[in-house]
């Protein structure tokens, strides 16, 4: 309204990893007058008051007690993406600050990663690629051969939306899909992709070609897969990782890798992020590693910053945040 003064949503800062995006910021600037960390952490006295909204892109700014402390009239955390693992929702709760993601629009890009990913290793596409650039290769040695993806097992770990949207890209590329999660998926659910439920998860890893997950980070999944599972699954299988690097215990993952007790792994997460260059991992020829792009499309990226503009307004209006996360 004219006259009245835009809503004070501190963000991380403009570019970056973790900032607004460069062409996003006009679009924010209608709704919202922009605070960067730097100029709250200048300017604390004046602007702690007046912030009611952070809008948390990519996990920053970290939101923590002194944080919550320090800005009284805070209403909501907007959290980008679907994962949560980042927040420590009770403690949000009890300074009365709601928090909101953006679990829907990221699921479709994410599962045509998954997709990716797999492709990509069991068709050794980077050596491919390496191969066939360099100068100095032969350049298709008669041993360099890849596994077919049509045809072979996979196992999803975790059938939500995302688990689920890669069983029906798997279903087309004819595969037989087996799946472990909390709960069955409904039986027409399940026939619709050919599905099959395992209730545990050892069934799966000891039956799959490619090993997915898609399950979120709880301290319930916290190191799901580690030496014990890496060995159940067969030698020539690959472990694909959309979800959260944490899901897997990496120092076990290194030491599979290396002694050819799985045949490969194909991350998008991994911990930290990114990892330090001379990890282990980065050395592997049988690992290819993406830099967490699950969601990485301009037109997606671009809802999720509309999605979580709505969930400010709504939480600083006091009215239901489009998809509110509770504690
Ligand atoms: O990591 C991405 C997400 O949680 O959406």
């Amino acid at each position: 309204m004219e006259g009245q003064e835009l809503p004070y949503v501190l963000i991380d800062c403009i570019g970056g990893v973790h900032g607004v995006y460069e062409d996003h910021v006009g679009f924010l600037q209608k709704h919202f007058h922009l605070i960067t960390m730097k100029e709250y952490l200048e300017n604390k006295t004046l602007l702690s008051k007046k912030i009611r909204a952070i809008y948390m892109w990519y996990q920053k700014p970290v939101v923590n007690k002194e944080l919550l402390q320090s800005l009284p009239n805070l209403r909501i955390v907007a959290s980008s993406g679907v994962g949560i693992d980042h927040l420590d929702l009770n403690l949000l709760s009890s300074f009365g600050v709601k928090v909101s993601n953006t679990p829907f629009i990221v699921s479709t890009d994410t599962a045509d990663l998954g997709m990716a990913l797999m492709l990509a290793s069991s068709r050794r596409l980077v050596e491919g690629y390496e191969m066939a650039v360099s100068p100095d290769t032969e350049y298709f040695p008669a041993d360099w051969l890849g596994a077919e993806v049509s045809g072979a097992t996979l196992g999803i770990v975790g059938m939500g939306t995302i688990g689920y949207k890669v069983a029906e890209r798997a279903k087309a590329f004819e595969m037989k899909i087996l799946y472990h999660n909390r709960s069955q998926r409904k039986k027409e659910e399940e026939s619709a992709v050919g599905a099959v439920y395992c209730k545990k998860i050892d069934d799966l890893l000891q039956q799959s070609d490619f090993v997915l997950l898609a399950v979120n980070l709880t301290p319930q999944t916290h190191k799901l897969i580690g030496k014990r599972e890496l060995e159940l699954m067969k030698p020539t299988a690959t472990l694909i990782n959309i979800s959260r690097g944490l899901l897997v215990d990496q120092d076990a993952l290194v030491e599979a890798l290396q002694n050819k007790v799985i045949k490969a792994a194909a991350l998008d997460v991994t911990y930290p992020e990114p990892l330090p260059r001379d990890h282990p991992l980065l050395k592997l020829k049988n690992v290819i590693i993406t830099p967490h792009i699950g969601s990485a499309t301009k037109k997606t990226r671009r809802i999720m910053m509309e999605e979580m503009t709505e969930s400010i307004q709504a939480g600083i209006a006091g009215l239901p945040i489009p998809h509110e996360v509770l504690p």
